[in-house]
Parts: C-alpha cells; structure tokens; sequence
C-alpha cells in the first residue's frame, strides 16, 4: 500500500518535530500531543489519496460516538483533534428512536431529524452538524472504513482516504441479521431496521401497506408491531420461540404483553420458522411460507431475527470468540495499545457478574463511550463497573388505548415472583438460590418507582420471597423491596 507507506512516512517525519510531544503514554492509550490545538493534516496526495494524520479517529458515526464526541469536547481535546468517520450520511443519533417516535402514523407528528440527533435521548444537548463544525471535529460522512494496518496506524476509507491516527475508537455497532437472499431475505417491500434510511424506507412501504408481517419475536418485532397497529394495519407476528422476547420475560410475563397486543389486534404465530418468503406478480413480497407449509400473505416484511457485530475490518484487534465482537479490558482498551472499542461491538468485563458480554442497548452505549474517552483523555484508571439496564415503549403515539413503557435493571436469572397485571403497573423480580435480588423489572412505573430499580439490581438485597408473593399490589412489592434494601444498608 504505496499511499499508507507514504502516510507513514509522513506521520514520523511531524512527529519528529520539536514542536510536537509524542505519543505519550496515558491510561495505556498513546496520547499524540501537539503543541497547536489545530490539527495536523498533510494534503499530500499519494497515489491519489488525500494523506491524512488524525489524533484521534472514531471510526462509526452511531449513538457510542456522539457520546465520546461529548466527551472529548467537554475536556477540550475535540477541536481540530478529532475525526469521527461514519458510514451514515447524517451526525450521530439516538437510534432507539427508529422503531419509536420515527413510526408514528403522519398525522401524529413523527419524529424526524434533526429532532434526535445524540445527546438528546438522555437529557444533553442536540448535537446537529453544525455542533461538530462549531467544536472543530472534521466527520466524514457516507465514507466507511474498509481497511485497517495496525502497524501503520492507518485507515483507508471507501473514497480511498488515507487516514493516519494516533487513537483509534471502535464503535462500528451491530448490524442487522438478514434472511438469505436465496429465502427472499432481499425481496422489494422486505425490511430490515438499523438506521434511518432502514426506517425511511420501512414508513414509505407503511404507506400503503394492508398486511404486515414482523419475523421475530424480539425488540424489533415487539416494537414494530406495536407502531403497525398505530397505522391500522393487519398485523401478525411470527417468531421459533414459544413466547416472545424469549431472552429477558418470562413465559408469564410475556404472556401479558401478548395479551396486550392480541387486543391491539396483533396475530401471533409461534414455535414458526419461515421457509420462503415469496413475490407477487409485481415482484413485491407476497406472502410467506413457514416451514410447516403453511401461507401467510403479507405485502410489508419486517425481519427482527437479531443483530451481529460489525468487526470488520478490524479483525485483528482480536475478536472475542464467545461472545463476538472486539474484546477490551474494563477501560475499553483491545490488544492494541492506543486502540479502543467501544458500545454494541465491545466485548467487555461485566464486572458485577464476572463474565465477558456485549450489551446490545443504549445505555451501555452511552457510559461506555464516556467512560472510554474519559480514560483515553485523563489518568482515569477505574474499571468500567456497569449494571445492565435496558427498556422499551410502545403504543405511545396520540390517541393510542394505553401507553406501554417498561424498565429491567440486573440479571435474569434465578427464580421469579411476578405482581400485577397492567392494572396498569407489572414487576417481575429474580430471587437466586441465596434469596438475593438480581434482577428487577417494572412496566409503567412513576419516576420514583423506576429510580428505586437500579438501586435493587446493584445492592442485591436478600429479600422474602414468601413476602413479595403474599403482596396486594405492584406499590406493596416494590415497598417490600424498599426495605430490604434499608435492612441491606443497616446490617
Ligand atoms: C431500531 C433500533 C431501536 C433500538 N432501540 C433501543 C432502545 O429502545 N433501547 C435501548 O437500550 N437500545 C435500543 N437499541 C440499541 C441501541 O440503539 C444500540 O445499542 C446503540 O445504537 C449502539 O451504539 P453504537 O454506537 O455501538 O452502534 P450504532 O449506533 O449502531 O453505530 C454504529 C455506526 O457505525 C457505522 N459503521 C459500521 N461500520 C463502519 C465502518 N467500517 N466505517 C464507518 N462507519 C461504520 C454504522 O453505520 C453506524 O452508524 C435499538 C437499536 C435499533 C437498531
Ligand atoms: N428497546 C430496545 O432495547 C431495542 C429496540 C429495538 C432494537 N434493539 C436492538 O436492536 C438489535 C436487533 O433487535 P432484534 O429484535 O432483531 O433482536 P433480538 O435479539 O431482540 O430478537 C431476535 C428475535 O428474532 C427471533 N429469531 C431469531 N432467529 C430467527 C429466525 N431465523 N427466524 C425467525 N425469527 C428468528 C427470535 O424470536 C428472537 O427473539 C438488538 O441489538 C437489540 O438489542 C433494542
Ligand atoms: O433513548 C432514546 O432516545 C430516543 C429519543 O428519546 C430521542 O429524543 C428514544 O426514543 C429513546 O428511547
């Protein structure tokens, strides 16, 4: 790679300049410091590629780095210092908005960018594209990475950029699991989510669409089907499990929002998989076949099956075999010095649990990118310690029968008393075999209620079963596990 040669080349011979303090070692990360707060870029063009050295480089443009991006600003290391790369052709956003506010029937004032552009799904400001020029970070937009060289400190872009950077952050996300093409999986009027023009496209085919069929029985499929019913639309949902969100409720729990869904008029078809997916005479899906033969016709498609990590090009960073994705330490450093990863894509320690995961939710996305920067940038040494939160709302457009919004804080596992039944609230709670609380869930909760959550799934209060059992309502329980927590705190 004659360009990246030159790159290096170039890089080294700044660096040497006695203006130019280098890559000092700082939280594990190489730290390029220069003396002007400008950045450094050597149009050079070799081979035909700009040459480019960066300080630090974020490669991906999702909802992980617009957070980091908050972060460099707020110690004043974004201006002329940072360059996000992203694949999108807009500034990072919140993207749980996608199956959210983005789905609102059009005459229930959907949400649209740039309303939700980060930091505003958790309070902070909107940063817009001209929040990334203002604070001089250079994003390059629709120009994804598609090769990496460790041992040139160099990234070359689909446009043919050659970016040279002294941190490199990994925050490439997920991407969405697809059915074969050779099942249909890329058939007109077949939809997939992961970002906004996934979602643009989904709300053109909802237009006019009579009959919606959502495979999955996961996130995606519960929050797509919920937004369908508010466009009035013949709605089934087709998943292999025998209940739907199969990796957090339980059978009774998710029986509820079944319920719930089948009164929206939701069908449901279960223990399902999809053999084919078939084209009418227009060659838009028609109709899809399961593998017991039968037909279900459908002409919108709405596949939730999963998401995958995106690794590549970064390989060989080192992918975690267990649980995919690139592994980190618990201050999001890989094997590479100076090469951190960050969101849906780490592989990281959960400390409280003491075991290697990836958290596919927003939450973690956020803290992560935070808690990364923040050592990249400072002498931070604290091991990232997060407890895992996740949430969902549906039905919350106007008019809707009844909004549905829901919390889980901690583990899922161990046994499970279950209270109320969306009269309106509901709690699930996981006992394990010492008594302990280790995960808590709640649906429609007040502010106070979901705060007392986390609290629960981090202290891990030894609790009565036999009390959270005998309670008289959703209040009671969560009063009985108020005060095993201050029984907790006093022993
Ligand atoms: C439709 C939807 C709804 C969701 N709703 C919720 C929710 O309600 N609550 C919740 O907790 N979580 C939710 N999530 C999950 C949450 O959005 C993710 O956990 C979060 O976006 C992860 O942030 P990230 O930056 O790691 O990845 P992403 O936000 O996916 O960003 C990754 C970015 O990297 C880009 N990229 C990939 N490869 C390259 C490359 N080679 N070069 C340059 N750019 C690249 C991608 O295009 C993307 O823009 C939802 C996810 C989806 C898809
Ligand atoms: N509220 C939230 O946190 C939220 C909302 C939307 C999306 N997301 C994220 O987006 C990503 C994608 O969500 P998702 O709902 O697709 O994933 P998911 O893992 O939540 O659900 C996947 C579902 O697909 C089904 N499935 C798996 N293989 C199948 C197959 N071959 N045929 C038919 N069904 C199959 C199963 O029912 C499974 O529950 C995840 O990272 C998720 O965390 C999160
Ligand atoms: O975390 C979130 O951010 C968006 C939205 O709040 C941004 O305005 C959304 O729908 C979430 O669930």
């Amino acid at each position: 790679m004659a360009s990246a040669a030159a790159a290096a080349q170039c890089f080294s011979s700044y660096s040497s300049s006695p203006a130019t303090r280098f890559l000092r070692q700082r939280g594990g990360a190489r730290v390029l410091q220069l003396s002007s707060r400008r950045s450094f870029c050597v149009s050079a063009a070799a081979g035909g590629f700009d040459n480019q050295n960066r300080e630090y480089v974020i490669v991906g443009g999702g909802n992980a780095a617009g957070y980091a991006a908050r972060t460099f600003v707020e110690h004043g290391m974004a201006d002329g210092r940072l360059c996000i790369v992203s694949k999108e052709p807009v500034p990072p956003y919140e993207r749980p908005a996608l199956t959210k506010g983005y789905l609102f029937p059009p005459d229930k004032k959907p949400a649209r960018l740039p309303g939700f552009h980060t930091c505003v799904g958790s309070g902070g400001q909107r940063q817009t594209a001209e929040w990334y020029k203002e604070n001089g970070i250079e994003v390059l937009y629709e120009d994804p990475v598609v090769a990496f060289d460790g041992k040139t400190q160099t990234l070359k872009t689909s446009s043919g950029k050659i970016l040279k950077y002294g941190s490199l952050i990994i925050s490439t996300g997920c991407e969405a699991s697809r059915l074969p093409e050779k099942i249909g999986g890329k058939l007109p009027g077949v939809h997939y989510i992961r970002d906004v023009a996934d979602a643009d496209s989904l709300v053109s085919s909802l237009g006019s669409a009579k009959k919606v069929l959502v495979i999955g029985g996961g996130y995606i499929g519960m929050e797509v089907a919920a937004a369908a019913c508010g466009w009035n639309l013949d709605t089934t949902i087709v998943f292999p499990e025998d209940h739907i969100m199969p990796r957090l409720f339980t059978p009774s729990l998710a029986k509820k929002y079944e319920d719930l869904y089948q009164q929206n008029g939701v069908k449901f078809i279960k223990g399902a998989l999809i053999d084919k997916l078939e084209a009418g005479s227009d060659g838009r899906v028609s109709s899809a076949v399961l593998k017991d033969g039968s037909v279900v016709e459908a002409d919108t498609v709405v596949v939730g099956i999963g998401a995958k990590p995106v690794v590549g090009p970064f390989e060989a960073v080192g992918v975690n075999r267990e649980v995919g994705g690139i592994e980190v330490d618990s201050l999001f450093r890989t094997s590479v010095p100076g090469i951190f990863a960050i969101g849906d894509v780490a592989a990281f320690p959960l400390k409280m649990y003491n075991r290697i995961a990836r958290v596919e939710h927003v939450d973690h996305a956020r803290k992560s990118a935070h808690h990364c920067v923040e050592t990249l940038l400072t002498s931070q040494t604290k091991a990232y310690d997060y407890l895992p939160y996740f949430y969902s709302r549906v039905f919350e457009y106007e008019g809707s029968s009844r909004k549905v919004w829901w919390q889980f804080y901690g583990d899922n596992v161990g046994e499970t008393v279950e209270v109320g039944n969306f009269d309106p609230k509901i709690a699930t709670f996981w006992i394990d075999s010492d008594s302990r609380l280790k995960g808590v869930f709640l649906e429609s909760g007040t502010s106070e209620e979901f705060s007392l959550l986390p609290q629960l799934a981090k202290s891990q209060p030894i609790i009565d079963k036999s009390k959270l059992q005998a309670a008289a309502s959703v209040e009671d329980a969560l009063e009985i596990a108020r005060s095993s927590l201050q029984s907790a705190a006093s022993v």
